[in-house]
């Protein structure tokens, strides 16, 4: 198993880590893009989480292992439609979500992609993390970009890629709201906190977790999966969907949370683990933790120094 570089190396110069991935990502996006034309049949096959894979998955994450998978700078490749990691050498491990919000190809809406770049083996925790990346496939293509040093969002055409946004900064109090999961299912304390935030923010929930997550980061507000009856882990993923988007938001100046504290700090223990995701803009997240009765994340805590280690 390919085991990451030696941390003096990596802490020099993080933002250039992410350099080769992103630029990799916007070279296989014409590609992709392609394949939601011509992969749009269901394979009969089940992933991991048994969910039935779309050709498109299918195709999305052969292209994305062959290219990302052959770069120096990676020793891993992980995905949420495959059982087992890829071995591809020394270096980091990415964990991939190759079409996120797949079942929206048939309704001919937004879906995306996700990389989280760990500093480890997986399955590994959020504070592993030294980047993470989203691709939003929309009207345009772009792309949200964070390391250590901040997020910035991109304009991604014909491979190339376009500052949109240097500094992506989520505003506090927010404007938008998005629940997953039939609302019989939600908790108690969940259903009293969604009755009172539609009081004041709109609702935009379009059924793909970047897609929706990029409404937030774009006008403020809250994005949740949370725990459900039926399903007390939630649906989504922590290694390829959970861990990737509350770093991208946390580093854009919000808050994550998993039921008890920050999603970065959730325990570890299966690669394709799920759980409850909450994230967004520090007013709507303050009421959401006291509601629910968790702890709120340590500002003065970074990535790189968690005290639950
Ligand atoms: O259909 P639901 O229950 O609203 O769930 C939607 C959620 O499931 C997902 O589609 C799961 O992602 P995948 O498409 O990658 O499996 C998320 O993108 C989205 O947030
Ligand atoms: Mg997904
Ligand atoms: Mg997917």
């Amino acid at each position: 198993m390919g085991n990451p570089g030696s941390r003096s190396d990596l802490d020099a110069d993080e933002t250039s880590i992410v350099t080769p991935i992103i630029e990799t990502l916007a070279d296989a996006v014409p590609k992709i893009r392609t394949a939601f034309e011509t992969h749009r049949a269901y394979e009969g096959e089940e992933n991991p989480s048994g969910e039935e894979m779309l050709a498109a998955d299918v195709y999305a994450d052969e292209l994305l292992e062959s290219r990302l998978g052959d770069l120096d700078c990676v020793g891993t490749y992980a995905s949420e439609e495959r059982a087992d990691p890829v071995d591809t050498g020394e270096g980091l491990s990415l964990a991939v979500d190759p079409l996120d919000g797949s079942s929206n190809l048939t309704s001919n809406n937004g879906v995306g992609t996700i990389v989280g770049i760990y500093d480890a083996e997986l399955p590994a925790t959020g504070r592993d993390l030294l980047g993470a990346i989203y691709v939003l496939y929309g009207p345009t293509t772009t792309a949200m970009v964070a390391t250590e040093a901040g997020v910035t969002e991109y304009l991604v055409s014909d491979g190339d890629l376009d500052v949109l946004t240097e500094e992506v900064e989520i505003n506090d109090e927010g404007a938008v709201y998005g629940f997953g999961g039939p609302v019989p299912e939600w908790s108690r304390e969940f259903r009293r906190y969604a009755m009172s935030i539609q009081r004041r923010l709109k609702r935009r929930y379009g059924g793909a977790l970047v897609g929706d997550v990029n409404q937030v980061l774009s006008y403020g507000g809250v994005f949740a999966y949370p725990e459900l009856e039926t399903r007390p882990e939630g649906k989504l993923r922590l290694q390829f969907e959970a861990n990737p988007i509350a770093f991208i938001v946390e580093q854009a100046g919000g808050e994550s949370f998993d039921g008890d504290s920050s999603v970065l700090e959730t325990e570890a223990e299966r690669l394709h683990q799920r759980t409850p995701l909450f994230v967004g803009s520090e007013e709507p997240m303050a009421q959401l933790i006291e509601t629910l009765g968790g702890r709120a994340r340590d500002p003065h805590v970074t990535t790189r120094d968690s005290p639950w280690e």
